[in-house]
């Protein structure tokens, strides 16, 4: 058995408390939006309607379709891939590869699942089973991160996460030991970091939109939107796949029930709120206000890709010619800090844009109802405890260099406010 490491590590998060109670919290929260987005009076704070019973939380359909859907993009990964990565060096000194066919497994499942529905599958019935399925991807992330737990016991020492190895059994489940676990070439982090929530959040919006056609007619103008957002940023994601080897996710964060949990079924059940809003509270939007919304996910998305392809540009090859006349600052490590271009707007550009689009994709749900601006007061929480971490992690790294960018570069996400 591996040594645990790290243990000095700080722990986060709250502690093995804070673990426990964030492991109880967000399935609970998640199955509240499910139950709230469908009741006539939609409110985020008041009691769910009702509590449902396991009857209506455990069906066996819909743990068989959510391993279904697991091995069909399992499948997809593993098809040839237009490109093989190398992630950033490990402790180890080692460089681990990855496929790069994420667009293409997007590209597939959309084929798939369009022969599937002009050959009868009834994917608008989808919405109705959110519940069970919910809960089966639920037990499934639960029994994973068990499996990543118990894998992680006979990892080497160098395969082991910075946090994550407190040696508390609750702390360590949450946070994952183990960095990138593998079986052969598999890696499980990457594929689900990217694949079957990414993928299936796009999927049930779709589902959702197919419903609200058959209910009124035809999808509604917000309903659209909501859909042509999200579906660009899922897109997005795939296309620059490669851009995930350099999160934080991948570098430093092991994979246990946050990441399982957080990947499996927070996002495909909990992203896709705003559509499941709209199903059930049609809102009525206007081609004005509509063209305004569309110009605030631009903007967003302008700044999110910008930042984001900036940093991976200079990562891959700082003498790149499209980042070789940035302004840097040394490190003693060796690696150079971005203090122009977006980097010298904020310290966190791509944050800033990530919020701005979040808050797009609430706006045509209207202003009456707090409900689909969730996602959007999540994030925002969610960005600020990260850029925290981040900032943490990176002083350590970096030391006075970091001093010196925060000196040039005052604001973390927002200029001017914070
Ligand atoms: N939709 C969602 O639910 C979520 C989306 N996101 C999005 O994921 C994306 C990635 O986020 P995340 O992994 O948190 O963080 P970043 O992609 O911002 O990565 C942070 C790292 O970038 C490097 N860095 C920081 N400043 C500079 C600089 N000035 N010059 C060069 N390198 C720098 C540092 O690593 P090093 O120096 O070691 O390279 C730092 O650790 C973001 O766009 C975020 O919005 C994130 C979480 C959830
Ligand atoms: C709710 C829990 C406390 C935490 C769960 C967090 C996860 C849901 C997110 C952590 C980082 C993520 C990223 C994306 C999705 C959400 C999670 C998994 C991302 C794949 C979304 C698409 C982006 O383009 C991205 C930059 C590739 C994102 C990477 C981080």
């Amino acid at each position: 058995m591996a040594p645990p490491q790290g243990s000095r590590a700080p722990l986060e998060f709250g502690g093995p408390l804070g673990a426990a109670a964030l492991m109880l919290l967000l399935p609970v929260t998640m199955f509240h939006l499910l139950l709230v987005a469908r009741s006539g009076p939609a409110r985020l704070l008041g009691p769910p309607p009702y509590l449902p019973g396991l009857e209506e939380l455990w069906s066996p359909w819909a743990l068989l379709l959510c391993l279904t859907w697991l091995g069909l993009q399992a499948a997809l990964y593993l098809l040839p891939a237009r490109k093989v990565a190398e992630g950033q060096e490990l402790k180890d000194k080692s460089r681990l590869r990855y496929p790069i066919n994420g667009f293409q497994a997007l590209v597939l499942t959309a084929l798939l699942v369009g022969l599937g529905v002009s050959a009868g599958l009834p994917l608008s019935a989808l919405p109705e089973m959110l519940l069970p399925l919910a809960f089966a991807a639920t037990l499934t992330a639960f029994i994973f991160s068990l499996l990543l737990y118990l894998k992680a016991l006979v990892a080497p020492a160098s395969a082991l996460a910075p946090g994550g190895n407190s040696g508390n059994l609750i702390y360590d489940f949450f946070l994952g030991r183990e960095l990138n676990p593998r079986i052969c070439s598999f890696d499980f982090k990457y594929f689900c970091e990217l694949r079957p929530g990414l993928i299936g959040w796009v999927l049930i919006n779709l589902a959702l939109l197919m419903q609200e056609a058959e209910l009124r007619g035809s999808p509604s103008l917000a309903m659209w939107l909501v859909n042509g957002f999200q579906l660009l940023y899922v897109a997005d994601a795939l296309w620059y796949e490669e851009a995930v080897l350099t999160t934080m996710d991948i570098i430093h964060d092991g994979f246990g029930f946050m990441l399982a949990f957080g990947d499996l079924a927070w996002v495909p059940f909990t992203y896709s709120l705003q559509a499941q809003f709209l199903l059930y509270h049609p809102q009525p939007l206007g081609w004005p206000l509509a063209s305004f919304i569309c110009l605030i996910n631009a903007v967003g998305y302008y700044i999110f890709r910008g930042a984001n392809s900036q940093k991976n540009t200079f990562r891959k090859n700082p003498s790149d010619p499209r980042v070789a006349d940035l302004e840097t600052i040394s490190t003693a490590t060796g690696r150079r800090l971005l203090v122009s271009g977006w980097w010298g707007m904020v310290r966190h550009p791509n944050y800033l844009g990530d919020l701005i689009m979040a808050l797009a994709w609430s706006l045509p749900c209207g202003v009456f109802h707090l409900l689909p601006y969730f996602y959007f007061l999540y994030f925002t929480a969610l960005l600020v405890h990260r850029e925290d971490r981040d900032e943490r992690q990176c002083l350590q790294k970096y030391g006075l260099a970091w001093h010196e960018y925060c000196q040039r570069v005052p604001y973390r996400i927002v200029p001017y406010v914070y």
